[in-house]
């Protein structure tokens, strides 16, 4: 995580000081470069450029996906031959293979990484996968952490730095906590949890614009939620945004950017603790939140302390559903090297 954020420190360093001291520049597209260097570096350990490809073909993948999202829920639509489907078919095969290829070069050297392809393998072969199922075990598993892990991690990155460039007065205090913590030192494991008021910022912003907008169950029996009887079967979807910004349970400002009511924790910012969920509840929370919140405090640390951020006027307000909440223009910020 400091290897990757390092270089684009030294890339945005190299690109502010040819145009003079203050640069605009485009930074959704080098975050999701970042997040999927770092995650490609997690999975497949020294075979990550190899994931690299696989990443690209996922992205073409998660777009002809969300594109028509709202589609897919109607029974058979995604069995019809047409173009989209069948794009969708060959894209899904090319990854599958890619995947296994990664994996029988990897058995066929004898090798074992302490990455989490290897923690996939040895799952696999712990939990006695039938030999016709493991190879399906590998790939979805390998697909799901990717979907999962890296468009989420770029999104919260780049809309929690838009919210600090609109507010210099939070940017500040973070860059002083940065400065009182590391020093002059590289950020590392053990400064991690006493960060506290860039803890409350990325808590605030994940409010703000929790990058998984949606939380997807299925009612398994028969319930009664509220006034409403849920038949067995039915899907519920939950939209994050609107839990999060209901000023019933948030106050009155609660469409404001105020990381401050996180001082004390969850518990002090609102009624109804169990509504604060960006990375999910129950048996099914995020299996990477940890990850996520380590490489967005590494990454939002090396940036603050190096850079100064204010909106650009090229930025155009547009979030849009992919899946993920993301900038549909780009997020242009001016960034001056300090
Ligand atoms: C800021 C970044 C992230 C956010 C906001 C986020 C959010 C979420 C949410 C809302 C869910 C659904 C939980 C539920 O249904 O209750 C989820 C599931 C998941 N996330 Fe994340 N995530 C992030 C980063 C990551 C990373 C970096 C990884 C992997 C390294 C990851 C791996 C997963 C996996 C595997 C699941 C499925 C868990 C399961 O179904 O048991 N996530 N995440």
């Amino acid at each position: 995580m400091v290897e990757s954020s390092t270089t684009l420190v030294n890339s945005w360093t190299h690109r502010i000081e040819s145009v003079g001291g203050v640069a605009d520049i485009e930074i959704f597209k080098d975050i999701r470069k970042l997040s999927g260097d770092i995650i490609s570096k997690a999975c497949f350990g020294s075979n990550y450029f190899k994931g690299e490809e696989i990443f690209s073909k996922r992205n073409d993948l998660q777009e002809l996906v969300s594109d028509k999202i709202l589609l897919s829920v109607i029974p058979g639509m995604r069995y019809l031959p047409t173009k989209r489907n069948r794009k969708m078919r060959r894209l899904g095969k090319e990854i599958r293979e890619m995947i296994l290829k990664v994996e029988n070069e990897r058995l066929k050297d004898h090798r074992t990484e302490t990455d989490m392809l290897q923690m996939v393998l040895d799952g696999a072969k712990s939990n006695h996968i039938d030999h016709e199922k493991i190879d399906d075990f590998i790939v979805d598993n390998c697909k799901n952490i990717y979907l999962a892990g890296y468009e989420t991690s770029a999104a919260s990155a780049v809309w929690t730095l838009m919210l600090l460039a609109l507010s210099p007065e939070w940017q500040a205090r973070v860059r002083t906590e940065i400065s009182e913590v590391c020093g002059r030192e590289l950020p590392d494991a053990s400064i991690l949890p006493k960060m506290k008021p860039l803890t409350m910022v990325i808590n605030e912003s994940t409010r703000l614009r929790p990058p998984a907008t949606i939380l997807a169950r299925e009612a398994l029996q028969e319930m009664k939620f509220g006034g409403l009887i849920i038949p067995k079967g039915v899907g519920i979807w939950t939209f994050l945004p609107m839990l999060h910004q209901d000023p019933e349970i948030w106050g009155p400002d609660a469409d404001k950017f105020n990381p401050g009511r996180f001082a004390n924790g969850v518990t002090g910012a609102c009624k109804l603790t169990h509504v604060y969920m960006p990375f999910g509840a129950g048996p099914r929370v995020c299996l990477g939140m940890p990850f996520a919140l380590a490489e967005l405090k590494i990454l939002l640390t090396l940036l603050i302390s190096n850079f100064s951020f204010s909106v650009s006027p090229k930025y155009q307000h547009s979030p849009v559903f992919r899946l993920v909440l993301e900038p549909k223009q780009g997020m242009n910020l001016l960034i001056k090297r300090l």
